[in-house]
């Protein structure tokens, strides 16, 4: 069995992760903090891989994406302290993604968009539409010679509720659920049918608009926490994959041994 490290570090979660034969074996959250906060999530880490490396005893290598720069080197730092493991880190040259990057600046590009495409093709067929819905809301298109051609970036569910309740006078903060009804009738509910449907309603939007260019066979796949509630929302087929960057990232790795 060969298990390995995977870790995700995003701009709200770094989630810890253990990963053998394409199966997530484990997958910890932990609240990403910068700042002061800084040491705190690399305490919290610290602590997560002691006890990862109890209960997993075998893995010897692993592979990290990271979209928050500030935190990449410590974390890895800590890897290898607790368990000795070195990581690969995504945007290693000597990584082999096995896709091609056909954008502006492609060292530009999140490597949690790239490791997302990657988990997608290694489970369906081009041409892709890649959605994650984390801090922000990723749409990210694979054409039909599997090669990364670019997308969207848009606010996140939470990101534009936070930004929303802090520049409205009359509107709170309210809890990230499904309204009861798509019509809201009353302001908390207003808020969430609009931004979950309106993240739905704008999803379906694009896919329609992407497949009027990539092919009407275009498959979908979401992502991200946010996904869990808004995928069931939308009209078009969707496939949902919660662990999709992890796979990708399991794929990179794979590819990266073998050669
Ligand atoms: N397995 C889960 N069960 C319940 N809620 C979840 C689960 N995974 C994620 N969530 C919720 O969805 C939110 C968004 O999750 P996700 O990790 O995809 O994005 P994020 O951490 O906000 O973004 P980023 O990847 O940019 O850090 C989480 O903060 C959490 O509230
Ligand atoms: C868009 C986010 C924040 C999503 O996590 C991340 O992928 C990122 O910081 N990207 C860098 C810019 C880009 O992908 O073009
Ligand atoms: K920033």
């Amino acid at each position: 069995m060969n298990q390995i490290l995977v870790i995700d570090i995003g701009n709200t979660n770094v989630v810890v992760g253990v990963m053998a034969d394409g199966q997530v074996l484990h997958a910890t959250r932990i609240a990403t903090a910068l700042g002061e906060g800084k040491f705190e999530t690399i305490a919290s880490v610290k602590t997560e891989l002691r006890e990862l490396r109890k209960e997993h005893p075998e893995f010897r290598g692993g592979i990290l994406s990271s979209v928050v720069p500030e935190l990449t080197q410590a974390v890895c730092e800590v890897v290898f302290q607790v368990t000795g493991v070195e990581m690969m880190v995504m945007g290693d040259n000597r990584l082999k993604l096995g896709m091609e990057i056909c954008v502006e600046h492609s060292e530009q590009v999140g490597h949690d968009r790239i490791a997302d495409a990657i988990g997608a093709m290694s489970q369906f067929s081009c041409p892709l539409i890649i959605v994650d819905m984390g801090t922000a809301t990723t749409v990210n298109v694979v054409d039909r010679e599997g090669r990364f051609v670019g997308g969207m970036i848009i606010p996140g569910v939470r990101t534009s509720l936070d930004a929303l309740s802090s520049r409205a006078s009359q509107l709170r903060e309210v809890p990230l659920k499904l309204p009861e009804h798509l019509i809201g009738r009353n302001t908390t509910e207003c808020m969430q049918s609009g931004v979950f449907y309106g993240a739905a309603s704008m999803i379906d939007g694009l896919i329609d608009r992407i497949r009027a260019q990539q092919g009407s066979d275009t498959t979908v796949v979401m992502t991200g926490g946010h996904a869990r509630l808004v995928y069931p929302l939308c009209r078009h087929k969707v496939e949902y994959d919660e662990y999709l960057l992890f796979r990708g990232l399991y794929c990179i790795y794979i590819n990266s041994m073998q050669s």
